[in-house]
């Protein structure tokens, strides 16, 4: 077995409510693609990943028109209610033992260079130990009270936006999952599942330009991003 193999989860499930569209986000097309091929081809472009595991939702009516222009490396699965469901449902169609690394990355995230998937698969290989690409704030940051009025302004020099990819040993992340999932634990991210269990997260410095494609604003900002060569 190569301790080195790893398996891409990529979070496809969501209905993309704060989209405010008709079709879900990772299917809206920008550039002559939909997100969803255009993060697929980003992580099939990382000669270390090995598999690339879609987790896509029950009914999903689109993914079948896309699914023959996707990659090889691809197979799809079921996902679930939440995020964190989908990603336990990738992780638990695997043999944690052939892939013991899995680099989760939102299907909502196509920006995302190829050369911070790289370096953090580099850092977490070479150390051993799971880590996140993230990036440091760089605006002030408020607390607002339950009127929308400033609380105070928070300390924001050891703050950072997490992103994805984020990649762990596959078996921790997913026994993490699986219980702080069954313990009710708001699981937003896998570092958040990781946290619980005590692992260390280690953070990676990525470009902002990995932004997730959340409200009808962003699309404009993601197709300037994909188009140009990064
Ligand atoms: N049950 C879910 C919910 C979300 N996701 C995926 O997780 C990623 C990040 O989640 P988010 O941006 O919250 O997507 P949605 O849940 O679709 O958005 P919204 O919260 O606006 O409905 C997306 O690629 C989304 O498809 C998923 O696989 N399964
Ligand atoms: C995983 C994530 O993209 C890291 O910032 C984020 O937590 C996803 O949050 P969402 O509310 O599911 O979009």
């Amino acid at each position: 077995m190569n301790k080195n193999q790893i398996v891409a989860i990529v979070p496809a499930a969501g209905v993309g409510k704060r989209m405010q569209s008709k079709v879900p986000k990772q299917y809206i097309e920008i550039a002559g693609k939909t997100v969803l091929q255009h993060t697929v081809e980003k992580l099939a472009q990382i000669a270390k990943i090995n598999k690339i595991i879609v987790a896509v939702s029950k009914d999903d009516p689109y993914i079948s028109e896309i699914k023959p222009e996707l990659p090889a490396k691809v197979v799809l699965t079921q996902g679930g209610a939440e995020r964190a469901d989908s990603v336990l449902a990738g992780l638990n169609c695997l043999d944690v033992n052939e892939y013991p690394w899995a680099l989760v990355h939102d299907a909502a995230r196509p920006c995302v260079r190829a050369d911070d998937i790289r370096k953090l698969i580099d850092h977490v290989l070479q150390n051993q130990q799971g880590a996140i690409l993230a990036a440091p704030v760089r605006d002030t940051i408020k607390l607002s009270n339950a009127a929308q009025k400033v609380e105070k302004t928070v300390d924001r020099s050891a703050l950072w936006h997490a992103l994805t990819p984020q990649m762990f040993a596959t078996g921790l992340l997913q026994h993490a999952l699986q219980k702080h999932l069954q313990d009710g634990c708001m699981i937003t991210d896998e570092a958040s599942a990781m946290e619980l269990s005590g692992h260390p997260v280690h953070l990676i410095e990525g470009a902002m330009s990995n932004i997730k494609i959340t409200r009808p604003e962003d699309l404009e900002i993601a197709e300037m991003f994909i188009s140009r060569v990064l």
